[in-house]
């Protein structure tokens, strides 16, 4: 990728950078790029949770099926990820190109929502898995794409990390909004319309997409100084992927086990120790971290100010496992782990994801976001069947399930620990922003012939 034009660092690679001044012009364009970036994703994120938001003991009558199926509803979605979803980055740096890999995922997304809208009007419950397989086979390579476009945009710009948080925080609004306004058309309405709305964000989403690839055809052309070839990517290049990014991909694992496995299960968790709250106080309660990702944004800033996103990584996981210690062995009120959970995911979404630009070259991007994802996605699936089988197994013996949330934010504070003491070395991850900047220039260098995302898409 050639857009060193919006490089705001003299590189004379000493620790004396100075910042060059952005034109005005030059950020309106990049933040209205952003908010199509936002958008791109904002209704796979606001249906991913549409099950979640109506709980089992509405949707499994509604369908005529079991409690037990209904699961089948998520696990459709991430089980075929563990793979999907790293072939998804693969074929963005090879065989798609970024643009047409965002349409084609941003297309099964909506097709997949339109088929479980339908399976909604008809009451059949085998078409609403086929919905979500479908939404699944886009749903997380939409993210990678997503990542991919951030990164491209801002690349070498002091705001990198509000970028991404603001990417973040907006998409979360949309898991978060899902969880009040999908009750609430389907008490108006039916339920069968509450999905159809869903429908109608997934439509917004494939518009605003369709309107972030005309600006960025845009961006490519105003970028681009030289044409260059690209070395193909390929599949083995994972093999050439330093400790350090295996590194991250695991802290994600170890992060997103015990928020997203927690969120899906909490309700029922936050019912059986505090039976005076209310189903959907509960609902709000486990929700409550999406909505603190919305504020992601200003640590975002302050991250683009003082760098050092590895402690801010560190620091995040041990906020995770403080908030499961509290809601396991605490009667203190839950509100108060919740919002501490929240606060960390704020500052890991801030920080870890904009990790991947300094490890990888541009053209391995996506690649290392599917992996990522890919891990992620195969370690929540496998989780939740764990945690399924625990509960049934131990007559819902939530103490066992909590063990293992926060054996995983223990493991992943150590992993921190170990990628901190590796960064002490290769001064890459966790030191100021202006020479994380620098190390994506040299990174970017040393990986020549360089792929311009302007040719390949
Ligand atoms: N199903 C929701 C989309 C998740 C996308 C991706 N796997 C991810 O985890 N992104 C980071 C995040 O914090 O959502």
């Amino acid at each position: 990728m050639s857009d060193d034009s919006s490089q705001p660092l003299i590189s004379d690679g000493s620790k004396h950078q100075q910042e060059e001044k952005i034109p005005l012009r030059e950020s309106l364009f990049r933040y209205l790029g952003l908010l199509f970036i936002c958008l791109i994703t904002f209704g796979s994120y606001y249906i991913y949770d549409i099950p979640g938001a109506f709980g089992a003991n509405v949707l499994a009558p509604f369908y005529h099926t079991s409690t037990i199926n209904y699961g089948i509803l998520y696990s459709v979605y991430n089980f075929p990820n563990m793979i999907i979803v790293f072939f998804g980055g693969y074929f963005i740096d090879t065989l798609f190109g970024l643009r047409k890999g965002a349409l084609i995922f941003c297309s099964l997304v909506m097709a997949g929502q339109i088929i479980f809208a339908i399976s909604a009007s008809t009451r059949l419950f085998w078409l609403a898995v086929i919905g979500r397989l479908i939404f699944g086979l886009g749903g997380e390579s939409l993210s990678v794409a997503q990542s991919t476009f951030c990164a491209s945009w801002f690349q070498g710009r002091p705001d990198i990390n509000l970028a991404f948080a603001i990417t973040l925080g907006f998409s979360r609004i949309g898991s978060a909004v899902n969880f009040k306004t999908t009750p609430a058309i389907a008490d108006h309405a039916n339920i069968p319309t509450a999905i159809w709305f869903g429908a109608i964000t997934c439509g917004i989403s494939f518009v605003s997409c369709i309107v972030l690839i005309l600006l960025d055809v845009y961006r490519g052309k105003k970028d681009k100084k030289e044409a260059v070839t690209n070395d193909p990517v390929k599949l083995t290049d994972i093999t050439k992927f330093s400790g350090s990014v295996w590194l991250v991909c695991l802290a994600v694992v170890l992060f997103y086990i015990p928020l997203f496995v927690f969120v899906t299960n909490g309700t029922d968790f936050i019912q059986a120790k505090w039976p005076q709250i209310s189903p959907s106080a509960a609902n709000t309660l486990v929700s409550i971290p999406y909505y603190t990702a919305a504020p992601s944004p200003v640590i975002g800033f302050i991250i683009d100010k003082v760098g050092r996103n590895l402690s801010w990584m560190t620091f995040a996981s041990v906020l995770m496992a403080v908030a499961h210690i509290l809601l396991t062995f605490s009667s203190l009120t839950p509100y108060v782990a919740m919002i501490i959970m929240g606060v960390g995911y704020a500052c890991m979404a801030a920080s870890i994801w904009v990790t991947f630009p300094v490890l990888v070259p541009n053209i391995r991007l996506g690649t290392a976001y599917g992996l990522a994802f890919a891990c992620q996605n195969a370690a929540v699936a496998l989780t939740t069947l764990i945690v399924d089988a625990i509960l049934q197994k131990t007559d819902n013996n939530w103490y066992y399930v909590e063990g293992i949330f926060i054996g995983c934010a223990l493991l992943g504070i150590m992993v921190h620990v170990i990628l901190v003491l590796i960064d002490i070395k290769e001064k890459r991850i966790n030191v100021p922003s202006a020479d994380m900047k620098q190390k994506v220039k040299e990174i970017n260098k040393e990986s020549k012939p360089i792929l311009d995302t302007s040719i390949n898409q």
